[in-house]
């Protein structure tokens, strides 16, 4: 639904340029929520602004839903605009207007007559939880009611897309969780493609079926969020199931192992302890669902070296969990 192929931005002040997005490739699928997560100053603003042409990039293609918006002008680029929604950290509604009239803005500037657009703009309100509040104005509501009403705003074209930039966070963590399932709902009911920005590791946990890392411009790791969750050395993995330092003790063996979908169900730790004997100690890490899957992250120390170890360490491969040892490697092994 969203191609983004070799997108580069850069601004030029008087005495400096700013890369902020440096050449990214990104395929967000139709129907999916996609997060791309980094810190302040990433570019991941300024990746969202190139995405309906807010901004217009110095290289690459934005094609959405088949079309490609560096192409279009005029007419044809407004109405490819309208089919792109979007939603911001500080929800940016008129003071002056109701609720009502927010979400009423987009379908006047579209032209929509006014008894189909009072029609439209109850039934957003409904979508998004607000039927009762159509007639207050945006400083009688509370930051979660003002977020809905963005949302209902930016759905007043029927999008496909819907853009986030950082939808939740100026919001409390109760709030955070219900914008989030108001927009997984959305998601799901809609059929709506999600392309969302945000520094927060719950937001991606929580809802998105795929991620990217963005850093210094460019995207570092990107997939579906479980896979990324498996590999050992993913950022997000890390972020979002942190474990101790990698600090082997003399005489053992430390290992990570990672492990998405049944194999979580799986008792594989007991199972190994039992079928050698061992004490395996669990140092750290967690199992939760992420994107409706079981995933899990562990690290484990098992007596002995890892020469001694390569049964052990072949069993937990075979039992589906990917391992990665954390000992330095001996000499004999790095040759
Ligand atoms: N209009 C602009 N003119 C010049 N430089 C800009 C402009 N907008 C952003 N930048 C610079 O581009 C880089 C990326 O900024 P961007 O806002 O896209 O990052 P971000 O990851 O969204 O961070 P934040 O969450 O703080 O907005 C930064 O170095 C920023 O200073």
């Amino acid at each position: 639904m969203i191609q983004i192929e070799k997108l580069r931005k850069v601004y030029r002040g008087r005495d400096r340029e700013v890369t902020a997005v440096d050449g990214v490739d990104l395929t967000v699928a139709e129907g999916e929520v996609f997060g791309v997560l980094g810190r302040s100053g990433a570019g991941k603003s300024t990746l969202l602004r190139c995405v309906n042409l807010l901004e217009r990039p110095d290289e690459g293609r934005v094609v959405i839903d088949g079309r490609d918006l560096l192409s279009l002008r005029g007419a044809e680029l407004r109405r490819a605009r309208q089919g792109i929604g979007m939603i911001h950290q500080h929800f940016g509604l008129l003071g002056s207007r109701t609720v009502a009239g927010n979400v009423a803005f987009p379908l006047e500037v579209m032209g929509v007559p006014r008894a189909e657009r009072a029609r439209r703009v109850a039934e957003l309100l409904d979508l998004v939880g607000l039927g009762d509040h159509a007639k207050a104005y945006p400083s009688r509501i509370s930051g979660g009611q003002k977020q809905r009403v963005g949302i209902a705003r930016a759905l007043a074209g029927r999008p496909k897309v819907l853009l986030s930039d950082e939808a939740t966070s100026a919001l409390d963590p109760e709030t955070t969780a219900s914008i989030l399932d108001l927009l997984r709902d959305l998601n799901r009911r809609l059929g709506l493609t999600i392309l969302l920005i945000t520094h927060e590791m719950d937001v991606v946990k929580s809802i998105c079926d795929s991620a990217a890392i963005m850093r210094d411009g460019r995207l570092t790791e990107s997939g579906p969020v479980p896979e990324l969750l498996a590999r050992p050395d993913s950022d997000l993995a890390r972020g979002l199931f942190p474990l101790p330092p990698a600090d082997p003790r003399e005489g053992t063996t430390l290992v990570e192992v990672t492990f998405v979908g049944s194999v979580a169900d799986e008792p594989f730790v007991s199972a190994l302890a039992r079928k050698y004997s061992l004490d395996v100690n669990i140092l750290g890490g967690a199992v939760e669902t992420v994107a409706g899957e079981r995933v899990g992250r562990l690290q484990l120390e098992l007596p002995g070296d890892p020469s001694l170890n390569a049964a052990q360490l072949a069993f937990l491969r075979e039992s589906g969990l990917t391992v990665t040892v954390l000992n330095p490697a001996t000499p004999e092994e790095a040759r």
